[in-house]
């Protein structure tokens, strides 16, 4: 660039290169911040349409352009990669039209194959993150959703603990046990006893107003609860044992009660996951040994 006095656009490629070495350095620490992305596309865009604008458009600089689409998507997601494609090919089209020297060039035939290839690359990208994004969606689902009940999964319960425990002091768990699910198994059949624990699932929805709710596994169920107090986690654990008493499970040849023994623990600074489940659990514990059908904590 400076053999050729193009200073300006060499001075802009100088940064685009040394900005990446950073970014490199940042994610390969671990120190990646979304502006990271935003400044290296910026001064990328900016690098291109420079050389789109400047140096003489037989020395290809526009093919760069056509990278574009791939790096919006890749960096951006679908929405932002959208937006900035469209932009970036409006303003490529309008500068290489006026660049464009009909001695040389057909200026309409140019701008249709460069507009042709990018559109076609840029299809490719979107119809690529559309996919993606839905794919990431369904192993997200499998990885922290409950096949059976649709609830959140002892996955999810971690890694909602680890959020709520950098970002709140005050943090309760209920867990909430079907009592005697055994003898439903035995009596009616495991589809049946399916059923029941998707209903109980239904009902521990309506009585729980945030979407904290999980299934530990088996006939076992979490809720937790975000800054409230110790006497407003017990009265909202009795709410759920006496809704949950008050249900009619499965209505078949017979109605099917049951009832819930419920443990609540509240969250100690000092508490990591494993602690805060082994304090509700033992809370648990104390409720079936004193009779079932109760909440302690
Ligand atoms: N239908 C069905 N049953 C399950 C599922 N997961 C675990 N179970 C059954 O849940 C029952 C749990 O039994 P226990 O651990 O003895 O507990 P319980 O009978 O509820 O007795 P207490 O908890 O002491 O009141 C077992 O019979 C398991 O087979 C499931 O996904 N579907």
């Amino acid at each position: 660039m400076i053999t050729m006095q193009k200073l300006g656009i060499g001075a802009v490629q100088f940064i685009v290169a040394i900005f990446s070495g950073y970014c490199f350095y940042t994610s390969s620490k671990g120190l990646y911040r979304p502006w990271h992305s935003y400044t290296l596309l910026s001064l990328l865009t900016l690098n291109i349409l420079l050389s789109i604008s400047i140096m003489e458009l037989v020395a290809g600089a526009t093919y760069w352009g056509l990278a574009l689409p791939f790096w919006y998507y890749s960096l951006f997601g679908l929405k932002k990669g959208f937006i900035f494609s469209a932009v970036v090919i409006l303003l490529s089209a309008v500068v290489i039209l006026i660049r464009t020297d009909t001695n040389i060039f057909m200026p309409f035939r140019t701008v249709f194959n460069f507009t042709l290839v990018y559109c076609s690359i840029w299809l490719v990208c979107h119809i690529y993150e559309v996919q993606n994004q839905k794919t990431s969606k369904f192993l997200r689902s499998l990885a922290l959703q409950d096949g059976l009940t649709d609830l959140q999964n002892r996955h999810a319960l971690k890694a909602d603990f680890r959020a709520f425990h950098n970002s709140f002091d005050c943090l309760h768990m209920l867990i909430i046990d079907i009592d005697h699910f055994k003898n439903i198994n035995d009596k009616y059949g495991h589809d049946i006893g399916d059923s029941v624990l998707i209903n109980v699932a239904n009902v521990l929805k309506e009585c729980v107003q945030g979407k904290e709710i999980y299934r530990l596994g088996g006939e076992e169920f979490v809720v937790l609860y975000i800054d409230i107090s110790d006497m407003e986690a017990y009265t909202k654990a009795e709410e759920i044992r006496i809704a949950i008493e008050k249900s009619v499970f499965y209505s078949h040849k017979e109605d099917i009660k049951l009832t819930v023994s419920i443990g609540v623990s509240s969250l100690h600074p000092d508490h990591e996951f494993a602690d805060f489940l082994r304090a509700a659990d033992q809370k648990l514990y104390q409720a079936k040994h004193e009779g079932r059908n109760k909440v302690c904590s």
